[in-house]
């Protein structure tokens, strides 16, 4: 049946003509609502709904218009609950839960931190999260639980987002002097970003296949060779609230793995290395990404652990 018949792609299409036609898309009960149930109806991972198999002219352009909207809305989300956050006396990082999707950051900041430990064999003493938004939760969450002797270079292309940023780490005696803040597109962010081990590159950073992708090739430019960059993509339906990055859109990277989350974690994670480092050996061998059956055993531990069970992990490895 084309996907555009699907009754979840219909509830999908409604939801969209309600939130498009909303006067503001700042945080309200009805804004709450509508993004509530919009998130519940693309969660589900037992479809066979492919969005790039998507035929339909409106449709396809109905999915790249509520990207959008839906990158609007988290950013006016972020920056209200900063605000709030950012106004206790005593330390803001204290009252983090009181954002409504605090637990999603922090079982996706524990997915991405495993893979991480997973594919490096050493801590990495600098990142760069690009796109960290008013809320840097990820980096919050990375450095205050997995990385404590780790400093995080946070870079938006919102002075405000940065300014309220700030605030929400300024009374905290540690991640006040380790994470740091950077007003700039990262297609301007040059020199320096060669000194980051890691480099995270946020869904809502490149809200179209185009965008997407100059971010990368930019950050291919500039990034060290075999540094890690990790990306946000989505799978299935969730491919209705943040785009897709594809291994194809990789030039210059080994894609390490694709991992598509079972549970009420939205995003999928990308993490790849850039060519040219120690592993340029192993990378060379690569004829092409050959996805293979899940055979990532100690992630798999890693996951099933906290029982996400039919979790889908695409495996690249080197063709021997
Ligand atoms: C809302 S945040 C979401 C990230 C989330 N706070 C986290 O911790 O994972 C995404 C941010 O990306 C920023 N952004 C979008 N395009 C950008 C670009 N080209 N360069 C730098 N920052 C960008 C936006 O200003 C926004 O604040």
């Amino acid at each position: 049946m084309a996907c555009e018949n699907n009754l979840v792609v219909k509830q999908i299409i409604d939801l969209y003509s309600q939130i498009s036609n909303l006067e503001s898309l700042k945080p309200s009960k009805n804004v709450d609502t509508l993004f509530g149930q919009l998130v519940s109806t693309c969660l589900p991972t037992d479809t066979d709904i492919d969005v790039t198999k998507i035929h339909d002219e409106k449709v396809k352009d109905m999915r790249s218009h509520l990207i959008k909207l839906c990158g609007e809305a988290e950013g006016y989300l972020e920056q209200h609950f900063s605000t709030i956050i950012g106004s206790f006396e005593d330390n803001p990082l204290n009252h983090l839960h009181i954002f409504p999707y605090y637990n999603n950051y922090l079982k996706l900041s524990k997915l991405e931190f495993d893979l991480l430990a997973e594919h490096t064999s050493h801590v990495p003493t600098k990142i760069a999260f690009i796109g960290s938004g008013p809320m840097p939760l990820t980096s919050i969450v990375l450095a205050k639980f997995h990385l404590p002797n780790t400093t995080i270079h946070n870079f938006d292309i919102d002075s405000e987002a940065n300014t309220l940023a700030s605030n929400l780490v300024s009374r905290d005696p540690d991640l006040s002097e380790r994470m740091i803040f950077h007003t700039t597109d990262v297609l301007n962010a040059k020199e320096g970003l060669d000194q980051y081990d890691v480099v995270f590159l946020a869904a809502l950073v490149g809200m179209d296949k185009e965008s997407k992708v100059k971010a990368i090739e930019h950050l291919e430019k500039h990034m060290a060779p075999g540094a890690v960059l990790m990306l946000r993509s989505a799978h299935g339906l969730r491919a209705f609230l943040y785009p897709i990055v594809d291994s194809c859109d990789l030039k210059g990277f080994e894609v390490l793995t694709i991992y598509h989350p079972s549970d009420d974690v939205v995003n999928s994670v990308v993490i790849a290395r850039k060519l040219g480092g120690l592993g340029e050996v192993r990378s060379s061998q690569i004829e092409r990404c050959v996805v293979m059956p899940c055979n990532c055993s100690k992630i798999h531990a890693i996951m099933n652990s906290r029982g996400i069970k039919k979790t889908m992990i695409e495996e690249f490895t080197a063709i021997e």
